[in-house]
């Protein structure tokens, strides 16, 4: 559809692009990114016939744009420059309409059926027919844009160029602007070519991603060949990091501020533990890194208080979730900053642990009801599980933990845990085998994300090790009161 042949170029004298090839297919989406003054937009003006190349070529559909005629040109290309905020005194409508222009043929041709159907599906998709007796003045900066999206549309080109499309506006209009340019996309076989200043967007909605800098291109691939840390690090001179997207494999970054945090309280020790008369409760002055399993704000978040509340055996709850949440609130934690575990065993007997280490030192709190303990090896052999009895372990750390040692400490720990098990010789009663722990454990690990940086957490590590021999001592002594419980 659109090829860029060794492109050189810029204004008058100055030369601000150089030696850019690239090719763009039918159904696809292309995003151009880089700093301010990079040379996108001028690149965008090449691509589109507006500026002209001093060496190099652009051909659409195989022949190059020049040997086009203006107007065949604009049937199958559309560009959308920088929307600049002039005054305008066109309705939206009208404005809507001048994108027909490529198609009306002869002085006296009319406006027909399919220019019609053009212009009112542009604006559909838009959502500004809403407005479409309104001059362009009246609106918002976000409003017009989606006129001149429109406008782009109802020209129903096969090639859309794009110079920032969604720059003006909120979340759920740029959501829905980039949705339906995906849909003509993937559906319809339209191509794109967009500038945009969003790397999440770009990453999230285009197949592929040319990177510039200083007028050169210095990434070209599919967004995970391109969004990467130092590749992003060295063009932009900003710290940054990525991490997958919840629902897509398309990389996201997070930028890393450089201010100063103000001095406090950075350590965390036994002082912060509290017990309530159903419950124990580890609460901080800062939120901590954490990675759990739990019932509430499971996964990887920042949370300042944990708690493991006791339930009755015969807890059984459809909607565990919002039971949690209101019990949270009812016990005075914040629903958003607390990370919530249950159990049938009595909070009060939790066992506790200090540990004390050159990189800082170590919490570690189990509970272990072990009435119910599995062989996870023969677990397919089970049909149902009884929801009772738990192992609920919280590892907390005074250091600085990478994401492997987050992953690496929740595998340390659970080995520790079946080991404790295994020396207490706790069986699975079905298969009359070592049971290797229960079948709803939960488990987490926090760190304060301060003072020493560890990058893994394994059995070779210090931290490892720390972790290894906590969790199984807490887990034995654990299991130890519970069995005299149940005596
Ligand atoms: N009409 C012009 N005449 C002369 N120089 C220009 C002109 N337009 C842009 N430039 C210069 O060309 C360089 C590249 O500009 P361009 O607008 O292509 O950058 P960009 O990557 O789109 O930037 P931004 O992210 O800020 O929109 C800049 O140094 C700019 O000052």
């Amino acid at each position: 559809m659109l090829k860029v042949e060794h492109i050189f170029g810029g204004y008058h004298q100055t030369p601000i692009i150089h030696d850019i090839s690239f090719q763009v297919g039918k159904g696809e989406f292309l995003g151009i990114l880089g700093p301010n003054g990079c040379g996108k937009s001028t690149l965008l003006k090449m691509i589109s016939g507006i500026l002209n190349p001093t060496s190099g070529t652009v051909f659409i559909d195989g022949v190059p744009i020049e040997k086009h005629s203006p107007k065949e040109l604009a049937k199958k290309m559309t560009v959308l420059p920088q929307i600049q905020s002039n005054a305008f005194s066109t309705t939206v409508r009208e404005t809507v309409e001048i994108g027909r222009y490529p198609h009306q043929t002869g002085f006296f041709s009319s406006w027909s059926e399919e220019d019609e159907k053009a212009v009112v599906k542009a604006m559909e998709l838009t959502d500004v027919r809403k407005y479409q007796n309104t001059n362009l003045e009246f609106l918002s900066g976000g409003e017009r844009q989606r006129v001149f999206i429109a406008q782009a549309l109802a020209q129903s080109s096969e090639l859309l160029l794009l110079d920032e499309p969604t720059n003006h506006l909120d979340i759920a209009h740029q959501k829905q602007i980039l949705d339906m340019l995906r849909q003509e996309v993937t559906e319809h076989g339209m191509t794109v070519v967009a500038v945009f200043h969003d790397i999440n967007l770009a990453s999230l909605y285009c197949d592929r991603l040319l990177l510039m800098e200083a007028g050169r291109v210095k990434a070209y691939g599919e967004p995970h060949e391109v969004i990467i840390d130092r590749q992003i690090m060295e063009v932009y001179d900003a710290r940054i990091s990525t991490q997958a997207h919840p629902e897509q494999p398309k990389p996201q970054m997070a930028i890393l501020p450089d201010f100063e945090v103000p001095e406090k309280e950075t350590m965390v020790s036994l002082s912060n533990i509290k017990k309530g008369e159903d419950y124990i409760a580890f609460i901080a002055d800062f939120p901590l890194k954490v990675l759990s399993s739990a019932v509430h704000n499971a996964g990887m978040g920042w949370y300042r208080a944990f708690i493991n509340r006791t339930v009755p055996p015969e807890y059984d709850i459809e909607n565990v979730q919002n039971e949690f949440l209101q019990y949270l609130v009812h016990q005075g934690f914040s629903p958003t900053n607390t990370v919530g575990m249950m159990t049938a065993v009595d909070t009060k007997k939790a066992v506790i642990r200090e540990y004390q280490a050159s990189f800082g030192s170590l919490i570690v709190i189990v509970t272990a009801g072990v009435g119910n303990a599995i062989d996870v090896s023969l677990a397919y052999e089970r049909k149902a599980f009884q929801p009772i009895g738990t192992i609920n372990t919280w590892v907390i750390i005074n250091g600085k933990l990478s994401d492997e040692a987050f992953v690496q400490g929740m595998m340390t720990a659970t080995e520790a845990k079946s080991k404790a098990l295994q020396s207490e010789n706790v069986m699975d009663k079905l298969t009359n085998t070592i049971a290797t722990g229960t079948p709803t454990d939960s488990l987490l690990v926090a760190a304060t994300q301060q003072g020493e940086y560890m990058q893994y957490a394994g059995p070779i590590t210090e931290v490892g090790k720390m972790i290894a021999k906590g969790v199984y001592e807490a887990t034995v002594e654990a299991i130890q009161i519970y069995k005299r419980e149940m005596e």
